[in-house]
């Protein structure tokens, strides 16, 4: 475990804590305002008329509202640290721009001959298209459009492994500052100057985006409310005292004050919810709103895409299994000429089982005059339409729909056992169909596409369901596959043969039932589903359009991450609740040790209320203000690091969290109190 505050870190933090004593930074903790105000009351008394006790007090209330700042200084210092590596990648770079954008891309095939402008790539704007080579940096965010390629993003998610990034399917998207390993990109870039996903990042580190959750703003109202009821308890009080012959000094009655309104979290609120912010941060983990952050410590429901997320998502293509009677030279040719313009990482897979040494070229001719039908995940085929042919491929049930409208057989029990077989072993079944002139459709094989479930899903998933939450794996894929993939990861349940519409749907429903949802999701066709769920988790290698509808991307794609999310989500709640009980619990015992101080001598029966035997009124006062001011330094390393969470239910969390943080709130000051004062009794003047 690392160490949670180093002196280096606390002399670092000083300046800003200092800077946050102004009370225009302030007014967002209306308490600590108060305890500043105060502070600056009795300065005032203490100059006027000084005694030991007003500037003992004085000197203590300053103290209390500094270690208030620090907490917040502190907890946005290690932000800053990441922040400046971040900046690194923002370096001014050359960027080759290509002269026409989109329309040059269209006439011209070999990347190299290219006609561009050097630009340097502050100026890029979205829109833009540029080219990318093996060595360079990408110039800014973007979507990979032609070509594929390894590139080495370690220094945005840490990861040292290069990742492959292409054009067509879900993992086209790049980021800006990463660099190009191998081959040659053409990237169209998606984010104007000052708000690419670096710059946006920064921000999030460094809190200068941070807006406060309606819980936050809550307890602050709540806080307040505490806090206004107490000012005007002790203003009371003034009058009431000097009624009675008791008089009481402005330090003595700010002293009561100050002890009374909840300091504890007052002081420590802020920082608690920068370190929650920023503990996902250190698991790669950037949420970009604090919202999300604390639904995810109440979700019920896990929704995750299969393809790109529970697995690789480098679906390839390994075998084509004809159905009988059917050549399997016709077979590879209506596969080709069904993937020869799909820019899909499927298609491409396709073309190079079948044309891996392009020996098809004038297949290639064939499907150049012809019009091409993109794959979707509505329609869930793709393929080419040419004036006397047409050739389909894609999800079976869709195919052989289509080739069904055409007059084929709404059934093929063979081609059934060959998807099935493909299924079984988790692999997704492509169903290939030809048609020529304006005969049937025919439905001539398979295309076994294969793909990997990630290391470690299954442990993952088990811990997910010691948390209560169900996880449900939703895709486009076919029920068989999708059960085989959903057993192997061991999620609890699957919808297969789901349109983006069914995703959006069924979050819908969990919603409608009161539960809280989260999805994880890379595709495009993901995006409406992660904007509807209350936390919406993008995998970094997912496309532009999902990582900008989720409220979270997963630098590390592991969508089991949501375990992390959830538990710093809820030991966010825990931490706020357990640092409110005892910040209130606290509270009572000072009654105790000042009342008595005020009344005592107008009063000597209240005598009895000195439970804690203190030595001398002055003592008892400037003890109960050092151990208030003490205990939030005390609990800075707390607030930061976060109260520990076990997966157990909440109820008992309740009880162990009211037992600790309640009954030890209480009982703390009274020893705490107690041992100050027998030191500080020893003061000549207290
Ligand atoms: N390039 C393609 N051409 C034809 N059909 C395809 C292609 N890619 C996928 N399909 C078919 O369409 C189905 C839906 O694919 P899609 O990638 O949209 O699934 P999804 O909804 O994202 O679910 P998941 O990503 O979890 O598999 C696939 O199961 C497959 O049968
Ligand atoms: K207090
Ligand atoms: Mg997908």
């Amino acid at each position: 475990m690392t160490t949670l505050l180093t002196p280096r870190q606390l002399t670092e933090a000083l300046p800003g804590a200092f800077r946050k004593l102004d009370p225009r930074q302030l007014v967002s903790s209306p308490v600590m305002l108060v305890v500043e105000v105060g502070a600056v009351a009795t300065t005032v008394m203490s100059v006027i008329d000084p005694s030991t006790l007003s500037v003992f007090v004085t000197v203590w209330l300053w103290l209390t509202v500094l270690f208030g700042t620090l907490a917040e200084s502190v907890a946005e210092g290690r932000g800053k640290a990441q922040a400046a590596s971040l900046r690194a990648l923002q370096q001014e770079t050359t960027a080759r721009r290509v002269r026409g954008g989109d329309d040059q891309l269209s006439h011209t095939s070999n990347l190299a001959t290219l006609p561009v402008d050097e630009v340097p790539s502050t100026t890029l704007r979205a829109g833009d298209v540029v080219v990318v080579a093996a060595g360079e940096r990408i110039p800014g965010d973007g979507d990979v459009i032609e070509g594929v390629a390894s590139v080495d993003e370690s220094a945005v998610t840490g990861e040292s492994a290069p990742v492959i990034r292409e054009s067509g399917g879900d993992r086209s998207a790049v980021t800006g500052g990463t660099v190009v390993l191998s081959d040659r990109i053409v990237v169209r870039i998606t984010s104007d100057p000052g708000q690419s996903f670096v710059d946006r990042m920064i921000a999030l580190v460094e809190g200068s985006e941070r807006q406060r959750t309606p819980n936050e703003i809550a307890l602050n109202v709540l806080l307040s409310t505490l806090t206004i009821i107490f000012v005007v308890v002790c203003g009371t009080l003034y009058f009431l005292a000097d009624y009675s012959d008791a008089h009481q000094s402005v330090v003595v009655l700010t002293a009561l004050l100050v002890c009374l309104i909840p300091t504890t979290i007052g002081a420590l609120l802020s920082a608690i919810g920068i370190a929650g912010m920023d503990r996902l941060v250190q698991r790669n983990v950037l949420a970009m709103s604090g919202r999300a952050v604390e639904a995810a410590g109440d979700v019920d429901v896990l929704l995750i895409d299969k393809t790109g997320t529970v697995t690789y998502g480098n679906r390839r293509a390994t075998e084509l299994l004809p159905l009988d009677g059917v050549d399997p030279a016709e077979l590879a040719n209506a596969a080709l000429l069904a993937s020869l313009a799909d820019e899909t990482p499927e298609g491409r897979s396709v073309v190079s089982l079948v044309d891996g040494d392009g020996t098809h070229g004038d297949l290639e001719r064939l499907a150049a005059g012809g019009t091409l039908v993109e794959f979707s995940a509505t329609t869930r085929m793709s393929g080419l339409d040419l004036p006397d042919q047409v050739v389909r491929k894609g999800a079976p049930s869709a195919v052989i729909t289509w080739a069904h409208s055409t007059g084929a057989p709404a059934a093929n029990a063979r081609l059934d056992e060959i998807v099935t077989h493909v299924s079984e072993s988790g692999g997704t079944p492509l169903a290939v169909a030809a048609r020529n002139g304006d005969g049937r459709a025919r439905v001539l094989g398979v295309i076994h596409l294969k793909d990997v479930v990630k290391e470690g899903m299954r442990e993952r998933f088990d811990e997910l369901r010691a948390m209560g939450i169900r996880s449900v794996m939703i895709t486009g894929d076919n029920p068989i596959t999708a059960r085989v993939i959903a057993a192997e990861a061991g999620v609890d349940d699957v919808l297969a043969e789901a349109t983006p519409e069914d995703k959006l749907a069924l979050i819908r429903r969990e919603q409608e039932g009161g539960r809280m949802v989260a999805m994880c999701g890379d595709g495009t066709n993901d995006a409406p589903a992660l904007a509807q769920a209350d936390v919406g988790v993008a995998m970094n290698t997912g496309t532009t359009a999902a990582k900008e509808a989720g409220n979270m991307v997963d630098l590390d794609s592991d969508p089991t991450k949501l375990i992390d999310v959830v538990e710093i989500g809820k030991q966010l709640l825990i931490t706020r609740g357990a640092l409110t009980t005892f910040s209130v619990a606290n509270d009572i015992a000072k009654y105790f040790a000042i009342l008595p101080a005020m009344f005592v001598v107008a009063f000597p029966d209240l005598d009895v209320l000195n439970v804690m035997r203190l030595s001398t009124p002055e003592s008892a006062i400037v003890s109960a203000v050092v151990f208030n001011a003490l205990v939030i330094a005390l609990l800075i390393p707390l607030s930061l690091r976060g109260v520990r969470y076990t997966p157990s239910s909440a109820s008992a969390l309740l009880k162990r969290n009211l037992l600790i943080y309640g009954l030890g709130g209480l009982v703390a000051p009274f020893i705490g109190i107690k041992l100050l004062d027998l030191v500080i009794s020893l003061i000549p003047g207290l």
